[in-house]
């Protein structure tokens, strides 16, 4: 349904885009009546290398009260095992049945992909011609999907650790696209640069990034995970979409020791400025308001779209 709804006409731009600029500005912000979303609560599912994260989030003036349970894995080589699944439930705030559960698959990946899309709106470089994506499965074909909407690139171009993740990816979208035998070559000379691999290790070296390029990070969601080394996290402008989330949950920020600049939500309130000029990072851990105006998104389509079966 989402994806349905997504991808007729441009409506990452049209309908998810804004909904999300919105819900980051406010957490921002800082309100109680606004938002409150706390950090994730996580819990270790040792025996099984993954992890539950449960992700409720709440907006009073707008009425969405969510929560997103997510469990996402460390999976070995070869693994068929999916890496990650999601459920979104979206509640009623003042008598707290359900209003819907969501599967959070395909949410999950847009409204990533959205996020890091509105990054690059405010980070990267004006008139970015080459986009890299590092790493091949599902954030990756969401970051294609966004970034090709909304941006013109010249070439976008994708290594995977994999020939045949490469071309799988080459396969599913609807573009040229480069397969580069390495991230050291697909990255270089880049403006844009997207990581969304399940290493947890660096994947992506300052040495290889051109100065003033921007890179949105989306893999390495726990403390001890990397995909950045400590050289681009030092050389760059570091900004996240929640500062507190960083603080827990980001091995790339906690173990280089760098310090956040700022929240996007910050940027797009105006309370601190995009550094287009400089090379810039944008860490991304997924905030359960993401989910939330994104469940809402689905949930009001629906309504309108079955308004007269309800009625009658
Ligand atoms: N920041 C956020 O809001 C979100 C972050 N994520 C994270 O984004 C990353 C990608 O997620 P999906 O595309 O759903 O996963 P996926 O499993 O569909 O794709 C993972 C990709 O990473 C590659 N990969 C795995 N191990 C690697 C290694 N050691 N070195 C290099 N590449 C490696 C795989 O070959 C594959 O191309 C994950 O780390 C996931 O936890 C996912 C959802 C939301
Ligand atoms: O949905 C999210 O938010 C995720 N964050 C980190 C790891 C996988 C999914």
């Amino acid at each position: 349904m989402f994806q349905s709804l997504i991808s007729a006409n441009s409506p990452f731009d049209k309908y998810l885009i804004p909904r999300l600029e919105d819900a980051l500005g406010k957490f921002s912000k800082g309100h109680s009546a606004e938002v409150i979303q706390p950090v994730r609560t996580t819990v270790h599912l040792k025996k099984h290398h993954g992890f539950l994260g449960v992700m409720p989030s709440y907006m009073e003036n707008d009425g969405i009260l969510c929560a997103k349970l997510l469990c996402f894995y460390k999976r070995e080589d070869g693994s068929t095992l999916p890496g990650s699944q999601a459920t979104v439930v979206l509640l009623d705030p003042e008598y707290g049945n359900v209003k819907a559960v969501v599967d959070g698959q395909v949410i999950t990946v847009m409204r990533t992909a959205a996020a890091s899309a509105i990054s690059a709106k405010l980070l990267m470089p004006p008139n970015a011609e080459v986009l890299a994506i590092l790493g091949s499965g599902r954030q990756a074909l969401g970051h294609y999907n966004v970034f090709t909407e909304i941006f013109s690139f010249k070439e976008v171009r994708v290594w995977s650790r994999t020939r045949d993740g490469a071309e799988r990816f080459c396969r599913s979208v609807d573009g040229p696209v480069t397969i580069c035998g390495s991230a050291e070559e697909a990255v270089k000379g880049a403006d844009a640069i997207v990581t969304v691999t399940r290493s947890v290790e660096p994947v992506l070296f300052g040495h290889w990034v051109k100065p003033g390029a921007h890179v949105a990070a989306v893999g390495a969601c726990r403390p001890d995970w990397r995909e950045l080394d400590d050289l681009l996290m030092k050389d760059a402008v570091v900004y996240v979409d929640s500062r507190e989330a960083a603080a827990a949950e980001s091995g790339d920020i906690i173990l280089s020791g760098t310090k956040v600049f700022a929240e996007l939500g910050e940027v797009l309130n105006g309370t601190k400025p995009a550094h287009k000029e400089k090379t810039t990072v944008f860490k991304s851990l997924g905030l359960g308001i993401e989910d939330a105006v994104s469940a809402q998104l689905v949930f009001d389509k629906w309504k309108s779209s079955h308004q007269t079966t309800l009625d009658s």
